[in-house]
């Protein structure tokens, strides 16, 4: 099968509240950074198919007669028993896997999923990204949107949206749906129990995305690794263990979520006061003591929160906690934060409400991220 060569971004996420809870039901707010994804996938045509992981140092080469006896029929749900043979082809046999192996197993997942009953295409995926990988923002939700977008694009699935006159195209509602189906099986695969926030953010009018005013954040990661899939499925233990003391804590959460909506709705429509942001920090403050009572929190986001409270500044951790980002609120005229480098944590400011998923010329894609895809 030919093959469209394609260059597509994603956008990372930072969640205000109700990491956690999403997962059983409750609302999240989320807002996408400025912080992307990008994936460059070329047509081959020596029969195989190549995948370039840079981020995670990952370097891998098959045969399409390999990957042929593999296959399985078109399929939207997560097929047990292709995950189980494609297991066995990169020959993992532990439950939690490391970054290199989800990442293969999402990729090939969804690869033989779309082709696989089909003529399958001989191709070179390289993916860069500029968020941290496994840290909270939504690092395997951008790499699995890159690879739906573009394997959907580069089969004609839907169409390109690049007009000549204009740098970046993006896709309608509906091609965006599709999108969004499969990155979700790779989620799956990523996360094991993912709710879907974190792929949703593609979908810049998705419910679970609100209009925020412009506020200044402070990312910081600690850079203390950690896994999504293990704190999510240590979470769901504690609530099968205490039902009756856990689902209270995450109706609480539910409740900061749409308290915090409401203020943030109100701070786009009237001007902004220092009341206002005194609810904020206060929002931030209970949801990461309950957390810590749910099993998510650690000592380096201890630390962050004690550093910028000195500072008379609120923080909570983001995404799966356990390590990896917090995130804090800045009120104007703030400073931002030389002694957390001190802890040898890495934090940057940002602005949130980025653009969702895109296609791009590679003329408006940053010189030094197209150097590295360039490099494969
Ligand atoms: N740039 C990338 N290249 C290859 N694989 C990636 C990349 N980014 C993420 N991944 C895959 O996603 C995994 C990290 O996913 P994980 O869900 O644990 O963290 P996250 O998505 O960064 O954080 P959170 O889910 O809390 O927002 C990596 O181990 C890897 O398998
Ligand atoms: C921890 C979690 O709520 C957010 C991870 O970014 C997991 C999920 O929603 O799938
Ligand atoms: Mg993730």
């Amino acid at each position: 099968m030919e093959v469209r060569d394609c260059l597509i971004s994603a956008p990372g996420k930072a969640i205000l509240h109700g990491e956690h809870a999403v997962v059983h039901g409750k609302v999240a707010l989320a807002v996408s950074l400025n912080l992307r994804t990008y994936l460059k996938l070329k047509a081959r045509s020596d029969g195989k198919v190549c995948i370039n992981l840079p981020n995670i140092d990952t370097f891998v080469c098959w045969e399409l007669s390999e990957l042929k006896q593999l296959t399985s029929s078109k399929l939207q749900r997560l097929d047990a028993e292709l995950v189980k043979r494609l297991r066995k082809f990169i020959g993992v046999t532990n439950e939690n896997l490391d970054s290199s192996a989800s990442a293969i197993l999402a990729f090939l997942y969804i690869y033989l999923s779309l082709f696989g009953s089909g003529d399958m295409p001989s191709l070179t995926v390289s993916v860069w990204s500029e968020l941290p990988t496994g840290a909270g923002l939504g690092s395997s939700a951008a790499y699995s949107v890159c690879l739906a977008a573009a394997f959907l694009c580069a089969t004609g699935n839907i169409p390109t949206p690049l007009k000549e006159w204009e740098q970046t195209g993006r896709w309608c509602q509906e091609d965006l749906e599709l999108i969004n189906s499969w990155a979700f099986q790779g989620e799956k695969i990523i996360h094991g129990n993912p709710s879907g926030v974190d792929n949703a953010l593609l979908l810049e009018n998705h419910p679970l995305i609100i209009r925020v005013p412009l506020l200044r954040i402070l990312l910081t990661n600690t850079k203390v690794p950690r896994s999504t899939k293990v704190l999510v499925a240590r979470v769901k233990d504690k609530i099968n263990k205490f039902p009756s003391v856990m689902i209270p804590v995450l109706d609480s959460v539910d409740a900061i979520s749409c308290t915090c909506e409401k203020v943030l709705t109100e701070m786009t429509c009237e001007p902004i006061t220092g009341d206002h942001y005194n609810i904020l920090e206060e929002l931030i403050d209970i949801n990461q003591h309950h957390l810590n009572v749910i099993g998510v929190g650690h000592p380096s986001l201890d630390m962050l929160c004690q550093v910028t409270a000195a500072r008379g500044l609120h923080s909570k951790l983001t995404g799966a906690g356990g390590g990896g980002c917090g995130i804090t609120l800045l009120r104007p005229g703030a400073g931002t934060m030389k002694d957390l480098r001190d802890c040898g944590y890495d934090c940057w400011e940002t602005s949130i409400g980025g653009p969702g998923v895109q296609q791009h010329f590679p003329s408006s894609v940053k010189e030094e991220i197209m150097e590295v895809l360039n490099r494969y």
